[in-house]
């Protein structure tokens, strides 16, 4: 189990990582969600022993990781982009962390086979790195990485720099062969929805400070402040009067708007629905694939952001809206951190 106990890392005036405590359970996944520059790295960086503590400790199985080298943590760290040896074949960078340990030559090519067929690249031993797409660069990143079955894999935004399609797929890739592995990890990420399918527990950071953790599916559905909840795709916050009339006769979000308070709703939370209760007038209208997102203003409420099904709808034109509650979080002040 990796623990840290008020991690503190500065750069002379800069504050990298300001008091973070966090644990990740043995066979779990942690995913360490936040914006550009917010500390995320360096975060991993310390915990790899490749940074410098200014405060905290990082502890492994109960043990204080101080003057551990980090080649002696056992664990091994894989990047955006994969950093493979261009002159080796795929099987000789996958087969590299086993060659260090001393690993006998017939044991390491039955474990090159046996991780090129849990990363879906059977028989591309021989091939170049240089011959491989992005995604099968990733992938063969990533067998290289649990090839010495580590205790704990680091990922710096493994998918990054792949397009969006290929990395959705490669995120549901990920999870099933760490799961599948009881591979322990920490993945920093800037994408939600690539920490939402790969991690159980969720840390969003914000200037260096863990602002909300919890199971992905708590974090999703329960932001703690609007800076995560803007963080992790809520595009609307209303209050008082205009929230309480946004949420009137829909079951299940119980918004009090003389209680106080802001709710947060994703795009998705409202919907073109012929049978809606909420009225208004559309302002944008901007198709995606497979969907239109539109900005519509809502009587007594203002402007929302809003999901059509098809591209049918104009600025100028009326449309009726209806609230689904499973995308709508009252923000909970009194849990602010
Ligand atoms: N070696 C360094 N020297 C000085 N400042 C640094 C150094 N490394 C990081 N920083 C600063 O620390 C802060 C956090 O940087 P870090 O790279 O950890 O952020 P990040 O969340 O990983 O960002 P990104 O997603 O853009 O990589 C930034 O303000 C950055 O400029």
């Amino acid at each position: 189990m990796l623990e840290l106990d008020d991690v503190t890392v500065r750069f002379g005036a800069t504050v990298a990582v300001d008091s973070v405590s966090l644990s990740v359970a043995e066979g779990s996944v942690l995913a360490v969600l936040g914006p550009s520059g917010c500390g995320k790295s360096t975060l991993l960086r310390s915990i790899a022993g490749l940074e410098h503590l200014d405060g905290g400790r990082v502890c492994w199985d109960g043990r204080d990781l101080a003057g551990v080298p980090t080649h002696e943590r056992g664990f091994a760290l894989m990047f955006q982009d994969g950093q493979l040896f261009a002159h080796a074949s795929v099987a000789e960078n996958i087969a590299y962390p086993l060659k260090l340990r001393r690993v006998g030559r017939g044991e390491r090519a039955r474990r090159v086979a046996e991780l090129l067929e849990l990363v879906g690249l059977p028989g591309y031993g021989d091939r170049r790195p240089t011959t491989l797409s992005g995604g099968e660069q990733q992938r063969v990143a990533l067998a290289r990485s649990l090839a010495a079955e580590p205790a704990l894999l680091l990922l710096d935004e493994p998918l990054s720099a792949l397009d969006r399609s290929l990395r959705d797929r490669l995120a549901g890739d990920l999870r099933e062969i760490l799961v599948s592995t009881g591979t322990t990890a920490l993945m920093v990420t800037h994408d939600h929805d690539e920490a939402f399918t790969v991690a159980d527990r969720m840390a969003v950071m914000l200037d260096g400070r863990i602002a909300q953790e919890g199971e992905t599916v708590d974090v999703w559905r329960a932001p703690v402040s609007r800076q995560v909840a803007e963080f992790i795709g809520y595009e609307t916050f209303v209050e008082g009067e205009a929230a309480a009339r946004l949420v009137r006769g829909a079951d299940g979000v119980g918004f009090d708007g003389a209680a106080g308070g802001v709710l947060a709703l994703r795009r998705s939370a409202l919907r073109v629905d012929e049978d809606g209760s909420l009225s208004g007038v559309v302002r944008r209208a901007v198709s995606v694939s497979d969907a239109v997102h539109l900005e519509v203003e809502v009587d007594g409420v203002g402007e929302v952001a809003a999901l059509a099904e098809d591209p049918v709808h104009h600025p100028g034109d009326a449309v009726t809206l209806r609230l689904d509650p499973r995308g709508a979080s009252r923000l909970n002040d009194a849990r602010r951190l």
